[in-house]
């Protein structure tokens, strides 16, 4: 018999623009699930909420500052990856400083909530679109 499953708590969160459009990052070449797009943010460490993994996600890999108060849950996905299981809250940050860049050789884009499904996204992501149509 395999071992169980793991569960792996990532939080992510969308990044909205006075325009209303989503940021997208596409995860560099020799990462799991390479050259897809994604939501910036990471596995939640021993000892961290998910707001402060969000918060620390958006700095490391975009230079991007917020805070607890700035994000707010949106839904969450929840797959059967090969692997393990992903639980990933969502949020929405509409209030951040710094222009995002690109601190991790990562593509960034951003795409209007009905236009995410042009830019192939990890399955757990392809729910979660909907939720951000209805939002922006
Ligand atoms: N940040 C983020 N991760 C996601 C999304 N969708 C999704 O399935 N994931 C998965 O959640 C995990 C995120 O962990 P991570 O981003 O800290 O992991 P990592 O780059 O070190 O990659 P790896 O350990 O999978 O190679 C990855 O397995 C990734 O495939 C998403 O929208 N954003």
């Amino acid at each position: 018999m395999s071992d169980p499953k793991p569960l792996l708590l990532v939080a992510a969160c969308a990044l909205v623009d006075s325009d209303n459009r989503v940021l997208i990052a596409q995860r560099p070449e020799g990462k799991s699930l390479a050259g897809l797009w994604e939501f910036p943010g990471g596995k939640v460490e021993p000892g961290e909420t998910p707001e402060e993994t969000v918060i620390r996600e958006l700095y490391e890999e975009l230079g991007v500052v917020t805070k607890v108060a700035c994000l707010a849950p949106l839904t969450f996905a929840s797959h059967a990856y090969e692997r393990f299981n992903l639980l990933m809250p969502l949020f929405v940050c509409r209030r951040f400083e710094n222009t995002p860049q690109s601190r991790e050789g990562q593509a960034l884009k951003w795409v209007r909530a009905n236009r995410l499904r042009d830019w192939p996204m990890p399955p757990a992501d392809e729910p979660l679109i909907p939720f951000l149509e209805d939002l922006l």
